[in-house]
């Protein structure tokens, strides 16, 4: 792939001597949604820290638009540019802060926009993520599931980033809002490009949502494809191996709800 937006080279990562991720490479492009799927414990959520600069590798870079991250203590522009969606829209957001002041602390503090325009793009946010203005003076404690991911996203968006990570950020919903949720990451990539590494252990998120998938198995990424041709054609016996649990999967874009 030539100038990837985000390229990871041989990442080896560990904690205390055991090896979690072995020599993982991997390219996304612009734009692109990128799946991670694999068993508990491949490594998935590793690799995210890395890529997030929480985890520091024992080998290999990650590179953003060309450019070298360093691998931990990276300055606050470069954290800007890769943000995180936890899978716990509960656990993720402070309980004693309403969405406004949320999102209007992350403008300030990084200067986005400046103090007059601070609550329009505050509802700017929430209209990318598909909430009513009105949701800026609620607490996240008086929203739903699906809608305080929502406000996980806006928040994340806040400060621009170029690549999100998302770590099963649809497994702790319901059908509908999982659904919901999934359409609004495509959205998002339609409107603002973003390129999106997705961790999922959800085959069905990968059929209706990603271009391209990487499989993860004992640390290492077995197999890369463009999604159509894995559900057709996968290489690997483990890819194999996963498919043959889920007999109905084929790529289409037709309700989400019904086939998550
Ligand atoms: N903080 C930690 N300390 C020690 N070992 C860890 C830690 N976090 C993860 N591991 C180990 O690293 C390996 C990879 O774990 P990781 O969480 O990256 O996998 P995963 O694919 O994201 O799993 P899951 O789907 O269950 O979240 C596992 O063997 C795990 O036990």
């Amino acid at each position: 792939m030539t100038n990837p937006m985000l390229d990871i080279r041989g990442l080896t990562l560990a904690y205390g001597g055991a090896i979690a991720v072995r020599g993982a490479t991997l390219s996304v492009a612009s734009g692109e949604i990128h799946g991670i799927v694999g068993e508990s414990g491949s490594g998935k959520t590793s690799l995210a820290k890395a890529v997030l600069g929480q985890l520091l590798p024992v080998a290999g870079q990650v590179r953003l638009a060309g450019v070298l991250l360093p691998p931990t203590h990276r300055s606050v522009k470069q954290r800007r540019a890769v943000q995180m969606v936890y899978q716990d829209p509960y656990s993720s957001l402070n309980p004693r802060m309403t969405v406004g002041q949320v999102l209007s602390e992350l403008l300030r503090v990084h200067d986005i926009v400046g103090k007059r325009q601070i609550t329009a793009r505050s509802r700017e946010l929430l209209d990318l993520v598909q909430l009513p203005a009105g949701a800026l003076g609620g607490y996240p404690g008086q929203f739903s599931g699906g809608q305080r991911q929502r406000i996980a996203i806006a928040r994340a968006l806040a400060v621009q980033p170029t690549v999100l990570v998302a770590d099963e950020p649809t497994s702790a919903l319901d059908a509908s809002s999982q659904a919901s949720i999934l359409a609004l990451f495509e959205n998002l990539r339609k409107d603002l490009g973003l390129t999106v590494l997705l961790i999922t252990h959800n085959l069905a998120v990968v059929n209706y949502l990603c271009d391209r998938v990487s499989v993860m198995k004992s640390g290492q990424i077995v197999e890369t494809a463009d999604v159509g041709t894995f559900f057709t054609d996968p290489q690997h016996p483990y890819s194999k191996q996963m498919l043959l649990a889920v007999p109905r999967m084929r790529r289409t874009t037709a309700s989400a709800e019904t086939e998550i």
